[in-house]
């Protein structure tokens, strides 16, 4: 049997929602092998939940890529968070150095709960070395704003523009996910790929465990994409992986409450 290989270059989430244990689950639960480079550590305060995070060396980070990319070899791989514009540019290089066939860009900026940009300097970094490199660039609202330097996204039409303004840096593909914070009655995420824009609708779900939704959804896309899906068939399979991911969601303390990655198998949503 042959399984495709697959790659997340990510943070560690410690409370095992997001970053590269999201990630790692969700290929898990797709049927792909996934392999991992991790960019930074992120812990939280016991007590207030703020969050702390401890980056890698670039140096580690490239021995992790090169371990992936030139001892294995996969068919795609995607990003979460990077941290530094140092992480970045070893992402670049590799990449460049070895051009994969399928690479999702999830271009994160922020925590859920948290509402400033970890380091401005990463969007910059992100927008000019990774996004003209990406198969697909999966911003949320804010994340979109910031790379297409316009206003806080507040609608469909909003939306639209940005997605131009992203496709012109470079990606072939850009989804931008309204999710729970469009003016909006269903979560409705945009493709564009340059000429068609297609809205993806699902039932909006009030809730508030959706930590790490954003990188479900990239890890969806990439296991798909390395299945051998196209773009569109790959977020249309991701965007109903996460929806049930989200509507399992479930508290793990106080402050968070991640998606639950196993939702489609075990509740067959
Ligand atoms: N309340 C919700 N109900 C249904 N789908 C949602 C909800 N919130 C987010 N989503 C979906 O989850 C995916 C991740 O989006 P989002 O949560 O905005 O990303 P991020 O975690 O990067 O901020 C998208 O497909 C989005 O539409
Ligand atoms: C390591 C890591 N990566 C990515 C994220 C972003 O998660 P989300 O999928 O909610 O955007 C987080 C958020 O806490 C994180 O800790
Ligand atoms: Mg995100």
């Amino acid at each position: 049997m042959t399984i495709p290989k697959v790659l997340t270059i990510a943070g560690s989430d410690t409370s095992g929602g997001a970053g590269i244990q999201a990630d790692l689950k969700t290929f898990q639960e797709l049927n792909v092998y996934g392999m991992t480079a991790l960019t930074c550590v992120v812990t939280m305060d016991p007590q207030l939940w703020s969050h702390n995070v401890t980056p890698m060396s670039a140096e580690l980070l490239e021995s992790q890529l090169d371990t992936v990319l030139n001892g294995i070899g996969v068919t795609s791989a995607k990003t979460g968070m990077l941290s530094t514009v140092e992480i970045i540019d070893a992402v670049a290089r590799k990449i460049e150095e070895r051009p994969l066939e399928h690479f999702v860009v999830d271009p994160v900026m922020v925590c859920k709960g948290e509402n400033e940009v970890l380091n401005p300097d990463t969007a910059e970094a992100i927008l000019e070395k990774l996004v003209p490199k990406a198969t697909v660039v999966t911003p949320n609202l804010f994340e979109a704003s910031q790379l297409a330097k316009t206003a806080p996204i507040r609608t469909v039409e909003d939306m639209k523009n940005a997605a131009v303004k992203i496709h012109e840096l470079g990606a072939k593909h850009v989804v931008i996910k309204g999710g729970g914070k469009l003016l909006h009655e269903k979560a409705v995420d945009l493709i564009y790929d340059g000429q068609d824009f297609e809205l993806l609708e699902s039932d909006r779900i009030e809730t508030n465990y959706i930590h790490g939704a954003g990188c479900t959804f990239s890890a969806a896309i990439t296991a798909e994409l390395a299945k051998g899906a196209d773009v569109r068939t790959a977020v249309k399979h991701a965007k109903a992986f996460v929806t049930a991911a989200i509507r399992h969601g479930f508290p793990i303390n106080s402050f968070v409450g991640p998606t639950l990655h196993a939702a489609q198998r075990l509740y067959r949503d």
